[in-house]
């Protein structure tokens, strides 16, 4: 059992945190006191909400929201409502942007902190050497960072002139484009943000979701294809009753003054969100900020491999809403960290990509911040291990804390639905047990009885948009597909998938060789270098990714036309995650599996669990591979040379390293002979390594063609005067060839005709 954290320690002044602890459960007791309604009956969602006035949990019904406050209007089925839409009129709970916060995009805010990072760092090195120079470095980090805000109030600038068109764009919104969303009844700043995404309609996970999360006040469990919005279906309701809350706080202040800000939880941690991975954390804080653009709520990404400082200074900020991994977030849970560890406000837990969770590696943290959060369902009995683990615990926050479990291949025993149906759920179990299957997972989480589970996943569970194909090769043909497929077939952006960082950098280096621009992703990258990473391939439209299954889940990248899949993955569930990085948000999408003798099994197994007869065998040009296989062998030649070259290198330098820290100095045992050997052998590989170099380029100067291809007809072919000398002596041979077989076909006609006439004589 991981080490309880201490929220106290931290603070500055005991007495004076413990004077604040006593206001705020005084404060707690009277909002538990106020009526609440958690779960509205399954037949009409909306029957409470509707219509009344009263204070309900601290949400806001929608008849009590003022539509004209936002500048927009439900527009009605049919009527092309073209409305001019202004900003100026906002309440007062919705004056802050969280981009003034927390900076803007999550992966971007990432890389930019970390290379500050580094940048200091490097001045402090510097520092210990040359005092002077540090001061000429601060100058010089001054000035750029003065330079930097200048650029920054420019971008604003146009930020603001770009808003301002942006407003533009939304005076020519078609409002009854939008109608479907009407029904799931969202407060219209959400609405707002809709429309500014161009989101047209609600996707059916979102259809199906918004109605339990949002307004039933429901647990969720939600399970659709790859790609079908499910962040927004947990994501919306998580704002939409936030922001319900937030507009029932500003009515009491009017009405009660003082009074509504002593009672509203401000400033406590509301959403916690986690996801398996760090690029995935980025993605989804992305995300929700998009939707909740204009919205008084934070959202912050917690990620390994930034600086704790730079999280606790974002923590420091309380937001809302913090979606991160479970390492990190558990190092600083378990740490104290303030803001994650005053949990008695929190009313939503996420497990995104659920199901990735119980894998190992992400469990046993995962387990910990569970055992964290405050009991729910069982508001007469308190825990006393986990009461201490929260500065306060409110029977209302434990009562009302809604749990979303969310993945594309969540797979529900039977049993665990009965039970979910009869509510025999136990939150909390013994704390020895383990959480090794999403159900456990859930009950542990404190999922309520009534909960909603939405699974909308097919039989097939793979995406209807998506082209499953294989080619059957041989294990050491599979380059050569996958150069094929890049060249001849790649359109728009592609991802490689490798089971193996080994694989994943032998395909790395063969496919730059051949000249294509990959780049790569991998776990034991340093967390710039993914970024940096995803961040080019995101930025180029025929970008192509070469990955492990670090990529497998949740990432969202508009435009990858391709997957594919050089090694298969170890299970079907990573299948559908790997290929689902395609055929996204009904985009058509083609996923082809590159299998091996001894892969079949595996993939025959593979088609099975998706009861998929679709799987097709790749369309195969035969004709261009002698061309692709000549290349390769090339590529194949210049890569040993290459890579026998940096090994005797590491190896050297291993060496030279390993005599310094011994203090050893390296006596040179080479004899003059041996010397000039490995000058002259050294001298030869270069000579060979340009030579092939040479072959290779002149092969790659002209695009991929079949072998019937003409080369009469491709304009521009380069050909060098040996070639074309070469050429010339073969039509010359061919010619004399048929010269002479003409003259020897002659000859024969001639002496037949002449025995001919013998013979009639
Ligand atoms: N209502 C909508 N209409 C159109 N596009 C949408 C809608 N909702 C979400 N999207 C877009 O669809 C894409 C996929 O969404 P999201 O990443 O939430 O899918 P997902 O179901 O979580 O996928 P995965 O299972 O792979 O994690 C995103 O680019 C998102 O912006």
């Amino acid at each position: 059992m991981a080490a309880e954290p201490s929220p106290r320690s931290s603070q500055p002044s005991k007495k004076k945190h413990n004077r604040k602890r006593t206001r705020q459960d005084v404060e707690l007791e009277r909002f538990d006191s106020l009526p609440w309604n958690p779960a509205l009956p399954d037949d009409d969602p909306f029957s409470v909400v509707v219509g009344t006035n009263e204070l309900e949990g601290g949400f806001l019904s929608l008849e009590e929201i003022d539509e004209a406050a936002y500048g927009l209007g439900i527009p009605q089925p049919g009527v092309g409502n073209r409305k001019e839409k202004k900003d100026k009129q906002s309440t007062k709970s919705n004056k802050r942007k969280p981009s003034d916060v927390d900076g803007g995009s999550g992966a971007a805010e990432v890389e930019k902190e970390m290379e500050e990072e580094e940048e200091e760092a490097e001045a402090d090195e510097l520092s210990e050497k040359d005092e002077n120079l540090k001061t000429k470095k601060k100058k010089k980090k001054k000035k750029k960072n003065k330079k930097k805000k200048t650029e920054n109030e420019k971008e604003n600038e146009s930020h603001k002139v770009s808003n301002g068109k942006n407003d533009v764009e939304d005076e020519l919104v078609d409002e009854a484009e939008y109608y479907a969303w009407n029904e799931l009844r969202l407060h219209p700043l959400l609405l707002k943000s809709i429309y500014r995404l161009g989101f047209k309609e609600p996707t059916p996970i979102q259809k199906a979701c918004i109605p339990a999360g949002a307004h039933q006040g429901k647990d969720v469990i939600g399970a659709a294809e790859t790609g079908s919005g499910k962040t927004l279906a947990f994501g919306l309701p998580i704002l939409q009753r936030l922001l319900e809350e937030q507009e029932k706080t500003a009515r009491m202040f009017e009405q009660n003054g003082e009074e509504a800000e002593r009672i509203a939880p401000k400033g406590f941690l509301r959403a916690l969100i986690i996801t398996p991975t760090r690029e995935l954390a980025l993605q989804v804080t992305d995300h929700l900020k998009a939707a909740a653009n204009g919205i008084d709520v934070r959202v912050v990404p917690i990620v390994g491999g930034m600086s704790t400082e730079k999280q606790e200074r974002l923590l420091k900020k309380r937001p809302e809403i913090v979606v991160g991994t479970p390492g990190r977030l558990w190092e600083l849970m378990s740490g104290g960290e303030k803001h994650l560890v005053e949990l008695h406000s929190l009313s939503f837990f996420v497990l995104d990509e659920a199901d990735r969770m119980i894998e190992n590696g992400h469990f046993r943290e995962l387990q910990s911040i569970i055992d964290m959060l405050p009991v729910v369902n069982s508001p007469i009995e308190v825990d006393s291990q986990n009461t201490q683990n929260c500065a306060t615990v409110s029977s209302f926050q434990r009562k009302k804390r809604q749990t979303f479990v969310f993945s594309a291949t969540i797979a529900l025993s039977a049993d665990f639905r009965k039970k979910l149906k009869r509510g025999s759920l136990k939150p909390k179990q013994s704390l020895t047990d383990e959480l090794n299957s999403i159900e456990k997972l859930s009950e542990r989480a404190g999922m309520r009885a009534n909960v909603a589970i939405i699974d909308l996943t097919s039989a097939s569970i793979l995406p209807d948009k998506l082209e499953d194909s294989f080619i059957e090769c041989r294990e050491e043909d599979k380059d050569a597909y996958l150069y094929y497929i890049l060249r001849v077939h790649g359109q728009g952006r592609t991802i490689v998938f490798c089971t193996s960082i080994a694989a994943l950098r032998h395909i790395s280096s063969l496919l730059r060789i051949l000249g294509i621009n990959v780049w790569t992703l991998h776990a034991q990258m340093q967390q710039r270098a993914r970024l940096k990473a995803m961040d080019r391939f995101r930025g180029n439209e025929h970008g192509i990714l070469v990955a492990t299954d670090v990529v497998a889940r949740g990432i969202d990248i508009p435009g990858v036309r391709t997957v594919v899949h050089y090694q298969l993955p170890h299970s079907a569930e990573v299948y559908v995650h790997r290929s689902g990085r395609t055929a996204r948000a009904s985009a058509d999408g083609c996923s082809i599996a590159l299998v091996s003798a001894n892969e079949t099994s595996k993939f025959a197994s593979l088609c099975k669990s998706f009861s998929k007869e679709s799987f097709q065998s790749f369309p195969l040009e035969h004709s261009y591979m002698p061309e692709v296989l000549k290349r390769l062998s090339l590529a194949r030649q210049i890569d040993k040379i290459l890579r026998k070259d940096s090994k005797e290198k590491a190896k050297k330098s291993w060496l030279e390293q390993s005599a310094e820290s011994v203090e050893l100095v390296m006596d040179d045992y080479d004899s003059e002979e041996e010397i000039v050997n490995s000058i002259k052998q050294k001298k030869a590989t270069s000579v060979q390594l340009n030579k092939l170099q040479q072959e290779l380029n002149m092969l790659l100067s002209h695009p991929l063609q079949p072998r019937t291809f003409s080369h009469r007809y491709v304009a521009g072919v380069h050909m060098d005067g040996k070639e074309i000398a070469d050429k010339r002596r073969n039509m010359d041979n061919l010619r004399k060839k048929r010269k002479e077989e003409k003259k020897r076909m002659k000859d024969q006609r001639r002496k037949q005709r002449k025995r001919l006439k013998m013979g009639s004589e």
